[in-house]
């Protein structure tokens, strides 16, 4: 069985300030030795260079919340792959659920970007997720396979890349998908990969296996480890605990 190792990824969102950046940042620095999973925080684009600055020496990894599906140039209010590069990111979050419903984001813009993200050598952490009237619905698997469908087999070859499950009914409402919820989406996302990268290549089915899947939504110190011990749950995307040093750490720790 492939040993994946567990990501703790904080999405900050349209949060922060130099000042609080500065004391949550240095205090991650200060607390994060020891800690098993890998960690990184995914900060607003003026924050990159204050991030860059704090953490280029730490084991925490950071990185953007979007990016362009467009090559440099005339596009006004944009940001790059290769711009973001140039400020040390590892990750960059694509399709995340406020990005497909604020800004009209679809699955085949969400798959450019992740496709522009790995041949910049950023690693996408792709969300996916239904809404509570689609699981009511029972559209749920649907749902989550037509978000996954454009994915492009370079993407799926190279196996660069984090799938993150975000339930959107969950996010920032306290709800949380029980851990049997959320590991029968993860098995599914997971079997998807698995059957789709086969269909590539045997390169690609057996990198494939080494992917990690994030569960997203209301991930909190408390709960945190019940979600963390399911079978192909391989770490969380955290929002509003990541704003809070001792929250997000406490979820690191139960990684
Ligand atoms: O990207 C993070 C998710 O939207 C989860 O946010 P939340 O932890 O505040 O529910």
């Amino acid at each position: 069985m492939t040993q994946r190792k567990k990501l703790i990824a904080g999405n900050w969102k349209m949060n922060g300030s130099l000042s609080a950046n500065q004391a949550l940042l240095s205090g991650l620095v200060g607390q994060s030795q020891g800690l098993v999973a890998d960690v990184a925080v995914c900060v607003p684009f003026p924050y990159l260079a204050q991030a860059q600055e704090v953490l280029k020496d730490s084991a925490v990894a950071w990185g953007a919340q979007t990016l362009s599906e467009r090559e440099p140039g005339a596009c006004t209010g944009e940001v790059a792959a290769s711009m973001l590069q140039e400020f040390g990111c590892r990750y960059v979050i694509v399709g995340h659920s406020e990005r497909r419903t604020l800004f009209g984001e679809s699955s085949v813009v969400v798959a450019q970007k992740a496709e522009h993200a790995r041949v910049s050598g950023l690693c996408p952490i792709i969300c996916v997720g239904e809404t509570l009237a689609e699981r009511e619905s029972g559209a749920t698997l649907n749902v989550l396979k037509s978000q996954l469908e454009p994915l492009r087999a370079g993407l799926l070859t190279s196996a660069d890349f984090v799938l993150a499950y975000e339930p959107v009914w969950a996010i920032g409402t306290g709800k949380t998908a029980s851990p049997e919820q959320a590991q029968e989406v993860h098995a599914y996302l997971r079997n998807w990969l698995v059957e789709r990268a086969a269909a590539i290549s045997l390169e690609a089915q057996q990198r494939i296996a080494g992917v990690r899947i994030l569960y997203g939504g209301s991930m909190k110190p408390a709960n945190a480890q019940s979600l963390l011990a399911q079978p192909d749950i391989d770490g969380g995307l955290i929002g509003g605990a990541s704003l809070v040093l001792e929250e997000f750490l406490a979820i690191c720790r139960a990684a």
